[in-house]
């Protein structure tokens, strides 16, 4: 698992440190380690000359001891003074060290044509304006010397991209776009999250002897060796029912494929036993593509409630399958809610609940949820006797406050795309669920844990049907016990990861991901038991 501090956890572990060290030495340990980094890309790319871009904290220090090893190196090294205030802007003895080492020194306040010149000459560039300390966003004496540097040039981020919101809630046009980012200790949210993933780069982690192991993440990151010990593995004692049995409502006469690709993930994902709930055309192809599922309601641990799910139509067959749904909505069961099923969600749930939404999604379920007098939107439904809420649990006032009296603020999904992490836990706040956010990250908002942020998927993933996908593989690990946190966290990296394999960098089918679970959980299982120790 790959753990990200936030910015206040990372200043106290770097004081705790710094009190039993000697005066500088994390400063000193991290500009080694850049170094070194700079060093090895250099030599990867023939490359000779090097800028550091300096601004006025410690992230400028860090650049300025660092580039003072590069000279030392031999590397033909300057750096760019970005503060208006010019040598006395900057950290004195780092600025001492790079002049002792031959580094040439250029204030940009002084010739800025002169400096983009020397700066567009780049092979390598550390960019050192700003760090965890940074406000988002660039001044224009600093995004002009970014613009300058060379398309070819290797762009090494110190600690972060500067101009990234260092918490990673905002997403911000206007910073660094790094190939590499080496930060130091631990990642930080930024570099796990949708605002600055892109612009992270490559990742690189410099250890500098703080000691964050026992803190709590801000942010995590499953990998695949977590896959092993996640997975829920069958012992010899198991039958299909203590496995977990999967109840499905999904699928329509409008969306009968939908009913196909969930069922198909879901046994895939080896889940003990699978019930299938729908109306006549998607009972029949399920029966055809998922022989192992049986017709029908009935017992089971799990429910999987919304791909496909027609809302509007109120034939017999549509309005028993709504039925179905909202039963399982209101029961003590964990559902994951996907879909048409979002239409059905009008507050908390007490029992686990996963909330399955992609961007426009998430933004409807918002305007909905925070309207002054909220109810479902598939209006054709009326009741709300029947909300996913269950006789007990209306819906949450939270929210209210930040509409205004009249007018209803609505939610876009560019809103959502804009600060995907602050729009998701509004969700959580107003429901309680556990929030997957899809996209080419995707995130897993749950109230009290790390969230979760998984990028695995190739952009060929973004197809039809591969949400309905998703919600089997969650739905299966929710039937056999995972919490909704590592049941969606887990559903989603293997997804991701079984697309990347699908693919192989070139297109894929829904049905085809659905196909892939089963070998790519296989060989993540088999990689935990061949890992050491
Ligand atoms: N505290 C420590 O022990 C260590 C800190 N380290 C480095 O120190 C950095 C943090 O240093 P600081 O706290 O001094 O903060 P920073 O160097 O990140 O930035 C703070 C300075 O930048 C200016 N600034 C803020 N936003 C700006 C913007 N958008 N445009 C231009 N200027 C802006 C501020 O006025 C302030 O002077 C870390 O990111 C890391 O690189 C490392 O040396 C490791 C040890
Ligand atoms: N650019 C992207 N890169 C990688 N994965 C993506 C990208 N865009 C979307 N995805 C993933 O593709 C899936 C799309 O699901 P969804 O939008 O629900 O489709 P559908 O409703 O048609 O099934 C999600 O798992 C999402 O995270
Ligand atoms: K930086």
């Amino acid at each position: 698992m790959i753990r990200a501090h936030s910015v206040e956890a990372v200043r106290a572990a770097e004081a705790t440190a710094m009190a039993a060290l000697p005066e500088g030495e994390l400063m000193s340990r991290a500009a080694l380690g850049l170094a070194e980094v700079a060093a090895a890309r250099l030599a990867d790319t023939d490359g000779t000359t090097v800028v550091g871009l300096v601004g006025a904290g410690d992230n400028g220090g860090d650049t300025l001891y660092a580039v003072a090893h590069l000279a030392e190196s031999g590397f033909a090294c300057a750096v760019v003074l970005v503060p208006t205030a010019g040598r006395s802007g900057v950290h004195a003895a780092g600025l001492a060290a790079a002049e002792a080492a031959g580094v040439m020194v250029h204030v940009a306040a002084d010739d800025p044509d002169a400096v983009a010149d020397v700066v567009a000459e780049a092979d390598l560039v550390l960019d050192g304006i700003v760090g965890i300390g940074g406000r988002p966003g660039l001044r224009p004496e600093a995004a002009r010397l970014v613009d300058a540097v060379d398309d070819d040039a290797w762009v090494i981020a110190v600690d972060l991209a500067s101009g990234l919101d260092p918490a990673g809630e905002e997403g911000e046009d206007d910073a660094v776009w790094a190939d590499e980012t080496v930060t130091f200790g631990t990642p930080k949210p930024v570099h796990l999250l949708p605002a600055g993933e892109a612009a992270t780069g490559r990742l690189t982690v410099v250890d500098i002897g703080i000691d964050l192991a026992d803190v709590a993440a801000a942010v995590e990151r499953l990998t695949w060796d977590d896959v092993a010990a996640l997975w829920p593995v069958p012992g010899s004692g198991d039958d299909k029912y203590s496995r977990g049995v999967l109840g499905v409502v999904a699928g329509s006469e409008a969306y009968p494929g939908a009913a196909v690709l969930c069922t198909t993930s879901a046994a895939e994902a080896g889940v003990g036993m699978l019930r299938y709930v729908g109306t006549p055309t998607p009972v029949g192809l399920v029966h055809q593509a998922v022989p192992e599922a049986v017709m029908g309601e009935g017992r089971v641990q799990a429910w999987v409630v919304g791909p496909g799910l027609d809302t509007e139509t109120a034939d017999d067959a549509a309005r028993a399958q709504l039925d179905a749904a909202r039963a399982a909505l209101a029961s003590d069961l964990p559902v994951v809610v996907d879909a048409g099923g979002l239409a059905l969600v009008d507050g908390r749930r007490t029992a686990p609940t996963v909330l399955t939404p992609h961007a426009g999604e998430l933004a409807r379920l918002l305007t909905r949820l925070e309207a002054p007098s909220a109810g479902t939107d598939d209006g054709t439904q009326g009741g709300s006797g029947a909300s996913a809420g269950g006789s007990g649990a209306g819906r949450p006032v939270g929210g209210s406050g930040d509409g205004g009296d009249d007018a209803q603020h609505e939610v876009t999904a560019d809103d959502v795309k804009g600060a995907p992490l602050g729009h998701a836990r509004r969700l959580v706040a107003l429901t309680g669920a556990t929030v997957l956010l899809k996209g080419a990250t995707t995130l897993v908002v749950t109230d009290g844990e790390p969230v979760r942020s998984q990028a695995d998927a190739p952009p060929w993933l973004a197809t039809a049907g591969a949400g309905d996908v998703l919600s089997g593989v969650i739905g299966a690990l929710l039937a056999a016990g995972l919490s909704p946190h590592d049941a969606a966290s887990l559903g989603a990296l293997v997804h991701g990861v079984t697309a990347d394999r699908v693919s192989g960098g070139g297109p894929l089918r829904a049905l085809a991901v659905a196909h892939g679970i089963r070998p790519t959980v296989r060989d993540l299982l088999a990689r935990g038991r061949s890992a050491p120790g």
